[in-house]
């Protein structure tokens, strides 16, 4: 088995996620959040990210989202790749790409687009929240993972 990308993939929109976790070294909690738009989405959790504009690498899109919805800076980890190219599929136009990452600056605050920020532990637990659901392969890959 290998851990590379498998399927080539050419998705119009990247968004990007980080799995914000309280440490790199040693990670036991994640902080999730929780969607306010559009309504189809509404009350959904996800992890915290958005679009990567023209010009920009999807990390530097990823550091800059979670300097406006959350108001921090971030040191980004792994990888939690996907079977494409492009992260893991969402839609019929977006596919996501998610990086673990830890706060380095500020105080996560749901500044934009959340209505509520949780930290939650590592394990089943994770699963049973009410998440987007083109989100649920990710979170299974992230508990494997870490
Ligand atoms: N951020 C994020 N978006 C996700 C996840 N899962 C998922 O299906 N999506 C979808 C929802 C949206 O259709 C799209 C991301 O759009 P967004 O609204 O977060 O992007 P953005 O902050 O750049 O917003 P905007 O400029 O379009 O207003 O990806 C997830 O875990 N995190």
């Amino acid at each position: 088995m290998s851990d590379y990308p498998t399927e080539s993939s050419d998705f119009a929109v990247q968004v990007v996620g980080a799995a914000i976790v309280d440490s790199l070294d040693g990670p036991r909690q994640i902080l999730v959040a929780r969607r306010s738009a559009p309504e189809a989405l509404a009350g959904l959790w996800e992890f915290p990210g958005g679009k990567v504009e023209p010009e920009e690498t999807c990390e530097q899109a990823l550091q800059r989202e979670l300097s406006e919805e959350l108001g921090i800076e971030s040191i980004l980890g792994q990888e939690i790749s996907g079977p494409l190219m492009q992260g893991w599929q969402l839609n019929d136009r977006a596919a996501m790409r998610v990086w673990t990452s830890e706060i380095s600056a500020g105080n996560p605050q749901p500044l934009q687009d959340h209505s509520e920020l949780r930290w939650v532990n590592l394990d089943e637990t994770l699963l049973e929240l009410d998440w987007i659901p083109a989100d649920f392969p990710i979170v299974q890959t992230l508990l494997e993972t870490l």
